[in-house]
């Protein structure tokens, strides 16, 4: 698949080289796109494909009072993005718009994320895209410039791998911790230098949000981007969306072409069997730093183990179950999407949450908010004593006030762990939404597949 994509967008350049590569799609946001208009501007350079860019604001956006912002690095990055929109006359979900969200959940969601294509944004998780089976990779900021200014970029084909994924899921597992599984066990660098693709029974029985979730945390292994070839169940969620080509019926007759024909077409192939699959917790400071939720943590093996225990305040041999969870965070590109919201609301239903505990959900775009709305999950989850939010990347990151006090445990549906991620001094442990919201009622992780709430 990822060669007949890769072969379709090669405008120059021999394999094993930087070769330049046409771009179908270009995402902005406001973090990393100043520099780039900027430099645009120097040049005296126009934006190529206004109509294959897509711009919104989403990191620095607060969740309570979106127009309140008070930090002034933030207020500029939101009125730049504005600016620079309007004057290169880039579309974009502007600050309030019906369609702003995550960039990463509003590409999908409004139809702007189509099979075969290949898609770019000055930001890591832009592997979430892969999903739908394009060719979907983060780019840094001088890349931005030139993409918006040439609507290419210059390449190294990556290796490719298959992820085989297979068996059915258990009782309370989900797509995040199979992704979490197959980093805690392969490490956060066994992706380094290839673009990975899921397949097998398990990810063709997935819906698209789930695959989100997959691809969006490959980057995590380490993998350039994450991938599932398209099939009925892309089709299906593309069909119809803002954005979706009008002549459905001729755009699937080409996606169906991008699929992978054999397993030795991958330079290398992973193993990975779900069916004994446990929910799982992160104890330290990055994504691989993972056990099932019934093992201990592992021994101290060397300094960054140490380091990570120093700072998450916990010891080998304990477990999820004894980590003081005070905190929740149910968003993210991640695990922002309704689906997600579902099943966390399905799980706090007729509950609160712990005493002392706070809890915000964050909807991954205004249109997901607007829609938990209308089928009432807001309700359940402000019942349950959780914060019904704005949309934004919020908690996520610490870029806008959404920040999880020093020293506090917080169970995160988000993708990253490092120190401080979640505000300085905070304590990060990912795990799948059934889970946070397992933990926020309890106060502590439980195991999803033995116990009721
Ligand atoms: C701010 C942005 C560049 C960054 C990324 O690239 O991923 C952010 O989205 C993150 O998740 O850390
Ligand atoms: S939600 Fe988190 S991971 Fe996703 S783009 Fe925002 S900050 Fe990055």
């Amino acid at each position: 698949m990822f060669d007949k994509i890769w072969d379709k967008h090669v405008i120059t350049g021999k394999t094993g080289e930087p070769q330049l590569i046409y771009v179908d799609l270009h995402l902005l946001h406001e973090v990393t796109s100043p520099q780039a208009f900027e430099g645009l501007r120097e040049n005296h350079r126009r934006v190529r494909r206004t109509d294959k860019t897509f711009a919104t604001m989403d990191h620095n956006v607060p969740t309570v009072d979106i127009f309140n912002i008070k930090d002034e690095i933030a207020k500029k990055q939101i009125d730049t993005l504005q600016k620079n929109a309007d004057e290169f006359g880039i579309r974009l979900a502007g600050m309030g718009d019906k369609d702003q969200g995550i960039i990463h959940v509003i590409g999908p969601q409004l139809g702007l994320t189509q099979p075969g294509m290949v898609i770019v944004c000055g930001d890591s998780h832009t592997a979430t895209h892969g999903a739908f089976g394009s060719i979907a990779f983060g780019i840094g900021t001088s890349e931005v410039e030139h993409v918006l200014a040439t609507q290419t970029i210059w390449q190294t084909k990556p290796k490719t791998m298959g992820i085989h994924v297979h068996g059915k899921l258990p009782r309370g597992v989900y797509a995040k911790d199979i992704i979490m599984g197959i980093i805690a066990r392969q490490g956060v660098a066994f992706g380094t230098g290839y673009a990975a693709e899921f397949y097998g029974d398990t990810i063709s029985n997935m819906g698209m949000e789930e695959r989100m979730t997959l691809c969006n945390m490959a980057i995590e292994g380490g993998a350039k981007m994450g991938s599932v070839h398209p099939d009925q169940t892309t089709f299906d969620y593309v069909k119809g969306r803002q954005y979706a080509p009008k002549n459905i019926d001729k755009a699937i007759d080409y996606w169906k072409q991008f699929t992978t024909d054999s397993e030795d077409a991958y330079d290398r192939v992973i193993d990975f069997d779900v069916s004994d699959l446990a929910p799982y917790v992160t104890w330290g400071t990055n994504p691989g730093m993972a056990v099932p939720v019934d093992r201990q943590f592992p021994e101290i093996k060397d300094d960054d183990d140490q380091k990570a225990y120093d700072y998450v305040g916990l010891k080998p041999g304990e477990k999820a179950t004894d980590i003081p969870i005070k905190w929740a965070f149910f968003g993210s590109c991640t695990n922002g999407r309704l689906s997600d919201l579902k099943i966390a609301a399905a799980i706090l239903k007729g509950h609160h949450i712990a005493k002392g505990l706070t809890a915000w959900v964050v909807p991954g775009s205004r249109a997901i908010r607007e829609r938990a709305e209308e089928i009432g999950i807001d309700k359940i989850f402000k019942d349950a004593g959780c914060e019904w939010r704005e949309p934004g990347c919020s908690a996520c990151l610490g870029m806008n006030p959404d920040h999880v006090p020093a020293g506090i445990h917080c169970a995160s549906t988000s993708n990253r762990n490092f120190e401080g991620r979640q505000g300085a001094g905070s304590r990060t442990h990912l795990a799948s939404p059934a889970m946070v919201a397992a933990a926020a009622i309890h106060g502590h992780f439980i195991d999803l597949r033995k116990e009721q709430v």
